[in-house]
Order: C-alpha cells, then structure tokens, then sequence
C-alpha cells in the first residue's frame, strides 16, 4: 500500500496565540509545557539540551540538520537536558560520528525530554519573534490524539519566567571539588596545569565546561550550591569569587543571591567575575536593574563588543534577561555591549577587580574568542596582595 499522503502527526506544538505546529515525535512522550525561544547555532544541540540555563524553555533548533552527531558521555554540560523540550526542522537521520554512542531520539527518551521534527521552524523562529518568547505547550503521543484545547489552555496557564527562580532546582545539592581541565585550550592561550588560586563558583546552574575553563586558567575550584551564604565562602578561604550562569528570572534568584554577593563586595576585596546569570545578579548587588528582553539572545554567533579594547569578539549566548545599562550606578562602567541591539553585555567596578560578562566566554558550543576573560581572572588574583 503506498504511504498515506499526509501521515498521522504524532507530535504538535501549540502557542498561547493558539498557532498550531503539527510535526513526527521523538524522545519521549507526554506532554511539557514552557516558554519557547530559538537558538541558531549550527552545532552542540547536545550541550545546548544539558545547558541548565534553558531550564523552563523549549529550544528551536534554527540549523535544519540536528541529531547528525549522535550523542556521547562527554558532551553534556550537567547530568540531564534542562531544556524542557526539542523543535528542529528535519528529522534526525541516523548518526555518523565516531563519538556517537546513543541516537538523539533515544538519548531524550532515556531523559524524558520531548522532541518535535519536521517543523517549519523559519515559520515558528517569525513567530517567536513576533510575539517574543510565547509560552508553548509541546506533546508527543505516537496515536496522534491530541487535545488542540487544552493544550493551549496550558500554554496560556504557564507563567512565565518571570519572577521564577529556578536556580533552586538546577544547582548542586551539595558543595564540591572540579578539576577536569577542558580537553584542549585554545591557540594562544598556555593551559596552567597547577591550581594557583582558590576559586570557590556558585553554582546558578554551571555549565561544566566553565569549570574546566577555571581549572584551565589556574583555579582549584569549590562549586558551593546556589543558596551559599557569604559565610559559607569565606569558609573555604578563596582567592576569588566565581559567579555561574543559571536559568530563570535573575531578580528572584537574586533575593537569597544579592545579598551574599553584597557581602562578598562589601566586605572583602576579593576579585569577583561573573557570567550570564551571575553578571545579571551582580549588577543587581550593585544597585542596576535587569530587564525581560523580547526573545533573548540564544546562538553562537553574536558579536560582541569590548568598550576598553574597541575589538568585537563573536560569542556564545544563551539569555532571555539582560541589565539595564541605564541603570548602572556611577563607578560601574559599561565594557562590553551587543552589535546586535546594543544591549548591555559586561560591567566592571571602577579600580576593582570586580566585572561580568553576559556572554558565554566558555562557549560549548561556540566562538573561543572571549577565554581570556577566565586568565583575566587568573591574572587578578596572582596581583592581589591579601589584606
Ligand atoms: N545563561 C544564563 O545564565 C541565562 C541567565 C538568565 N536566566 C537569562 O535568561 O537571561
């Protein structure tokens, strides 16, 4: 019997507005419901799935060929997906890489984490612009029954990040050491293979590669849990003080967050760096705001500006929040900023070893133009001189 013409769709996508997306299902099965953005780096779906910062989003894939690669032990970037769920356009073929150790389909399954194929994702990346970061509903069920309606009373009853922490729900249990290095340090950069400088990292929800960027760069590294107090740092007598990325609303991480990051600042003088989240969370500590952007920055290709240098760096990014540079308090300086949309992308307090970036100098995946910001921090604390 030849195939029918239009196959039953065994997934669909639905949008607050009440768009329908029909398409093939893999993963998992069930139902997810979250915030929907896309992201238009051309490889590391794999990353991109484990980057904790995607919890309470759906990610579409704006690259048609995703799933190629497989999947592997060592490309995750914490333990499970984060992402709620999966958009891409083609189907995932069978995988061709020597690293390839489980199929993408099957690794979501074993995860639980649902994935939509055969979308026409130019369509839905409009969409998304469009309406900026809509709430989304996502099922998989491999009878096509779908309930279109419910469905969309349930992307119309998400709330949104809005005012989520959920750092709370990604970041580690309990505090730790790393030491994995990252597997090959850029050109031009000399790997440390001695930890000089005691780095404890607050763990927003870290991705592992910025870990081993910092064992890279010199740190023994301490990963303290989200909701460390600044007593709980200073326990562990650091060099400096690291700062993760991590998903969701910084103001509502920032309730338990800033006033340890205040303390920190206001009674050391320990040299701070922050990324993503914690740049958000630090310029909160230093009296800016921080803004919902319309559809956030997710790829691996957005340049970047360095105010100090005048050089553009092309970045990873992956933020749907951004700081107010208007808001910045005097003696906080600009230093890096979108060339896309002029957004604020760096800070740092005048005469302090004290900045932030917005962006991912760690990549995974990405650009690996912006490692010298981990040695920048390496370089602060050789200079200090303790108290
Ligand atoms: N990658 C991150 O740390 C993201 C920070 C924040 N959750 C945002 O979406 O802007």
């Amino acid at each position: 019997m030849p195939a029918p013409a239009h196959p039953r769709p065994t997934a669909c996508l639905v949008l607050a507005d009440g768009s329908i997306f029909y398409g093939t299902g893999f993963g998992a099965t069930g139902e997810t419901v979250a915030e929907l953005c896309f992201n238009t780096a051309m490889t590391g779906y794999q990353e991109i799935m484990t980057d904790p910062s995607y919890a309470g989003q759906i990610v579409t894939f704006t690259f048609p060929h995703i799933g190629n690669v497989g999947t592997n032990p060592e490309d995750d970037e914490t333990g499970d997906p984060v992402a709620a769920g999966m958009v891409v356009k083609w189907m995932p073929t069978d995988p061709s890489s020597w690293r390839n150790v489980q199929p993408l389909s099957n690794w979501l399954a074993a995860r639980g984490r649902i994935a939509i194929g055969g979308i026409d994702t130019r369509r839905l990346t409009r969409a998304i612009r469009q309406q900026g970061a809509p709430h989304a509903a996502l099922a998989h069920d491999p009878e096509g029954n779908f309930d279109v309606e419910a469905l969309v009373a349930r992307a119309r009853g998400f709330a949104g990040l809005e005012g989520m922490d959920l750092a709370k729900d990604v970041t580690c249990a309990q505090s730790y050491r790393w030491n994995e290095m990252r597997w090959a340090w850029p050109k031009g950069h000399a790997e440390q293979t001695q930890a000089k400088h005691k780095v404890v990292a607050v763990d927003y929800g870290a991705k592992r590669n910025i870990l081993r960027c910092l064992a890279s760069a010199g740190c023994e590294v301490t990963v303290l849990p989200a909701t460390a107090t600044y007593e709980d740092i200073m326990a562990h007598q650091p060099d400096g003080v690291f700062l993760s990325n991590g998903p969701g609303d910084p103001a509502a991480t920032g309730a338990y967050a800033v006033p340890m990051i205040r303390d920190v600042l206001d009674k050391t003088d320990l040299p701070v760096f922050g990324i993503c989240l914690g740049h958000q969370m630090l310029a909160l500590a230093l009296g800016a705001q921080t803004t919902k952007m319309s559809h956030g920055h997710h790829g691996a290709n957005h340049p970047v500006k360095d105010r100090d240098t005048g050089k553009v760096e092309i970045t990873s990014m992956n933020h749907g929040f951004a700081v107010d540079a208007q808001t910045l308090p005097e003696g906080v300086i600009e230093t890096h900023v979108s060339l896309f949309d002029g957004s604020n992308c760096g800070i740092r307090v005048d005469g302090r070893p004290v900045w932030s970036v917005q962006h991912h100098p760690e990549a995974s995946p990405g650009p690996q133009d912006s490692y010298y910001l981990f040695e920048r921090f390496a370089e602060a604390m050789a200079a200090r001189v303790p108290a």
